[in-house]
């Protein structure tokens, strides 16, 4: 008997590793069961935290586009991208912080979109290349308080100016201070700062990774 429910188990295992591949993007499938597979699945950061703040900006018409490109705003990011912004974000709440997502993985089409308005790698990676997002490595974020009250970080998002930059410092205290305390933190998680962008944060292993272009499913 127990030889049968031992045989049953490991069918039962297999059959979920499964279900798994080959559904990459599908919000119905990805999420803790991706912890299955290896950490450069894409799965959605909702079925693994309830600690994040979203805004996903491009899910509206509130962006540089003027456009709302995404049809729903997940947030969807490869699991290893999960872990370490996760890791951020616990450090952050001990602070009485939390982070707010503006943009997490970026299909290549909106990302080609994109770079026909603002053909600038300062402000836009060349879709040529690819950028992070298209990776899945790459996040667009501010700090919230516990109120949920963005912190003063000197510009909008996607504010594409010398202003919005890591060297720009004809800023108050405050605002530099809290740019500091958002790239300490997400760079002791794993994550690289990019000049120009005070909300870009890339994973450092992201660059070998996989552009991609598939969509993810919304739920209704
Ligand atoms: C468009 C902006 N939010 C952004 O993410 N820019 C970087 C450089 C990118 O496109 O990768
Ligand atoms: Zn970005």
């Amino acid at each position: 008997m127990k030889f049968f429910l031992i045989i049953y188990s490991l069918v039962l295992f297999v059959l979920s590793i499964g279900s798994c591949m080959g559904q990459e993007l599908n919000h119905k499938t990805i999420g803790k069961k991706a912890l299955l597979q290896n950490d450069t699945a894409f799965v959605n950061i909702k079925a693994f935290s309830k600690d994040f703040v979203y805004d996903m900006k491009y899910a509206t018409n509130d962006n540089f586009l003027k456009e709302k490109v995404y049809n729903c705003g997940e947030c969807l990011l490869r699991l290893k991208t999960v872990n370490a912004i996760i890791k951020a974000n616990t450090v952050f709440i001990k602070k009485g912080y939390r982070i707010k997502f503006f943009d997490c993985y970026r299909p290549l089409d909106i990302q080609k979109k994109m770079w026909s308005i603002v053909s600038n790698p300062k402000y836009v990676a060349d879709p040529a290349k690819g950028s992070i997002h298209n990776r899945g490595g790459a996040v667009d974020i501010t700090l919230v308080d516990l109120e949920g009250n963005e912190v003063d970080m000197g510009t909008t998002f996607d504010f594409f100016g010398e202003k919005a930059s890591h060297n720009y410092m004809m800023l108050s205290k405050e605002v530099i201070e809290n740019r500091k305390l958002l790239k300490k933190i997400m760079e002791g998680a794993g994550f690289v700062s990019f000049d120009s962008e005070w909300w870009h944060y890339n994973l450092k292993t992201a660059l070998k990774d996989k552009v991609s272009n598939t969509k993810w499913d919304c739920v209704e």
